[in-house]
């Protein structure tokens, strides 16, 4: 890990509406980082990661990426994006879990342009990351929620991003797969130098994989110290079905 920032929230507000849901928010993430912003239903944890990839503009204030302001910054490609829920969009799309995969290669490959060797094979290898190299041949649709999850994570490996943006990326799958799914993150963090932002409901997870973890609450975004996790823990272990802080009063 080190001080290299990669993203800066500087004194930025953002509304949907006339109302701001994000209110002078300020925060950074350095090169390594693996950040969980956890907060209840509706505080506006994905808006941030929208705000990130430039899905939205803020209304006031600075946002930076990897140093530039990000109205300039055009290397999205360096960014990995795994939505919420991604695996609703595919209940019908007729492509298998390979070109699923290889369809996020165009930027190697060119438009229109028959994909290399070394593009096939970064497509099984990603695959074979998330143990999803013998499915590759099957129709996406037919795979469970869980493994679809798996190849779509795999299809934003292979891109070779920098960054990996993460929409509660085991929403809907089973224990297992979200202790293999948690353990592949940690490892891309550790041993590949990916950066993870990771919104989660899961703080008990988050908290032993994270290097930091974001509270996000009312339109204010905190890091939280030890103290402060060891009591979000305490009230998650007393209320288990509860999505809201004990930070803040809430
Ligand atoms: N496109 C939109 N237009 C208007 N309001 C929106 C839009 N998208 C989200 N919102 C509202 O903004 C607020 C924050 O939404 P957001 O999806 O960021 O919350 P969240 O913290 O990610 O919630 P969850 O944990 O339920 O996924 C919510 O009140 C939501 O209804």
């Amino acid at each position: 890990m080190n001080n290299n920032k990669i993203i800066e929230f500087n004194k930025v507000y953002f509304g949907y509406t006339s109302e701001y849901i994000l209110k002078n928010i300020s925060f950074s993430v350095n090169e390594g980082d693996f950040v969980s912003i956890i907060g209840s239903n509706g505080a506006g944890k994905s808006t941030i990661l929208k705000l990130i990839l430039g899905e939205l503009n803020q209304n006031k204030g600075e946002i930076k990426i990897f140093g530039d302001d990000i109205k300039k910054f055009n290397r999205l490609y360096c960014i990995g994006y795994l939505e919420q829920n991604a695996y609703y969009k595919v209940l019908n799309f007729p492509a298998t879990v390979y070109e699923t995969v290889m369809s996020n290669m165009f930027c190697d490959i060119g438009l229109f342009k028959f994909p290399n060797k070394n593009c096939r094979a970064k497509v099984i290898e990603s695959l074979r990351l998330l143990g999803m190299e013998k499915y590759s041949k099957r129709t996406i649709s037919k795979l469970s929620g869980g493994q679809i999850q798996r190849v779509f994570l795999a299809r934003t490996l292979v891109a070779n991003p920098k960054i990996l943006i993460l929409d509660e990326p085991t929403n809907g799958v089973d224990s297992e797969t979200v202790d293999i799914i948690y353990n592949i993150l940690s490892d891309l963090n550790k041993n590949k130098n990916i950066s993870i932002i990771m919104v989660t409901h899961d703080i008990e997870k988050a908290s032993k994989i994270s290097s930091k973890i974001f509270c996000f609450e009312e339109g204010n975004l905190m890091e939280l110290d030890k103290e402060q996790l060891e009591l979000e823990l305490s009230h998650k272990h007393k209320h288990p079905h509860s999505n809201n802080s004990n930070i803040g009063g809430i």
